[in-house]
């Protein structure tokens, strides 16, 4: 049991975290936070208990969080039952009709939805979107031979505003409209980098299922500058599903938004963690 000095100090180092929040409180009060969930950080139902719990403190104290989620692990196991096979390239599926209805289905169907249910739960006011509600986001084809993956073209954030002013936390699914009424996949990443640039976030977070982006020797680099992201990146040591995170968060820093980093999601409070104190973790990209 402990005792009632070691509780005491709990108590006060308690309070020194609140009261050390302040001057990061101050420095959030009203700024744009987009924050991605990776399928592979979404874990546990506790997990996602906690990670609701710090996206609806985000709105208490003033911030405007936007969450854009991904899924890949959850479509695969739908696509495993339906016997649908599936490929990535350079961390994008390759996504033929079939794939793309299971797609939209498992994102904004049961993943969207799950995050809007742990967000209300915590008392927060979630809304469940996908890029195609008010021509959030208009594709392009970005590669034929990926099938129908879109590249972000046309971006109108006016929806998430009007959602911002009543309170409002969008959780929006990365599934993208085309011009002739196509449907199109966008990598999770993207899509947050795509909605961050639109609403000049002042951060993007992308969390993930790893400590950061690893060197060749698998430590953490804290931070990476695009010519050190190009150079891991052409000798493979940025791989599979951290190409498009670096990618994102480098065209995210060149397009207005003020810092990105790449965060371990695993981690209890990343978020918290993140932007309201000293210990921010992770990988931090700049132009
Ligand atoms: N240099 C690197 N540093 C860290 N992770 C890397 C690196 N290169 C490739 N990866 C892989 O990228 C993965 C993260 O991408 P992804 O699986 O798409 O995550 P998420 O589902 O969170 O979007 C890591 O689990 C790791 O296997
Ligand atoms: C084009 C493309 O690859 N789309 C992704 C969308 C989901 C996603 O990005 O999920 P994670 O963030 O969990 O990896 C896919 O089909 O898996």
């Amino acid at each position: 049991m402990m005792k009632k000095q070691d509780m005491n100090r709990d108590w006060i180092a308690t309070a020194e975290t609140l009261s050390s929040a302040l001057p990061y409180l101050q420095r959030y009060d009203g700024a744009i936070v987009v924050v991605k969930l990776g399928g592979h950080a979404m874990g546990s139902d506790d997990a996602m208990e906690t990670f609701a719990r710090d996206i609806v403190l985000l709105r208490q104290v003033g911030v405007n969080p936007v969450i854009v989620h991904g899924g890949g692990p959850m479509i695969n196991a739908m696509l495993d039952k339906l016997a649908i096979q599936s490929e990535f390239v350079n961390g994008k599926r390759v996504t033929d009709a079939a794939t793309m209805e299971v797609v939209e289905m498992v994102l904004s169907g049961v993943v969207n939805k799950r995050i809007v249910q742990a967000i209300n739960r915590q008392g927060g006011a979630g809304v469940g979107l996908s890029g195609k509600d008010a021509n959030l986001i208009t594709c392009t084809q970005a590669n034929p031979d990926l099938g129908f993956v879109g590249t972000p073209d046309q971006m109108d954030p006016s929806v998430l505003h009007h959602l911002f002013e009543q309170d409002m936390i969008p959780v929006i699914a990365p599934i993208g409209a085309g011009p002739n009424g196509e449907t199109f996949n966008i990598n999770g990443d993207t899509a947050a980098g795509a909605i961050a640039s639109a609403l000049k976030a002042d951060r993007l977070l992308l969390l993930t299922d790893v400590s950061g982006v690893k060197n060749g020797a698998g430590d953490v680099v804290t931070e990476l500058k695009a010519a050190d992201v190009e150079e891991m990146t052409a000798t493979g040591v940025i791989a599979g599903g951290m190409i498009p995170k670096t990618e994102t968060a480098l065209s995210a820093v060149r397009n207005g938004v003020r810092a990105c980093t790449i965060v371990d999601g695993r981690v209890p409070n990343a978020v918290l963690l993140e932007l309201f104190t000293d210990h921010g973790a992770g990988s931090m990209i700049r132009p």
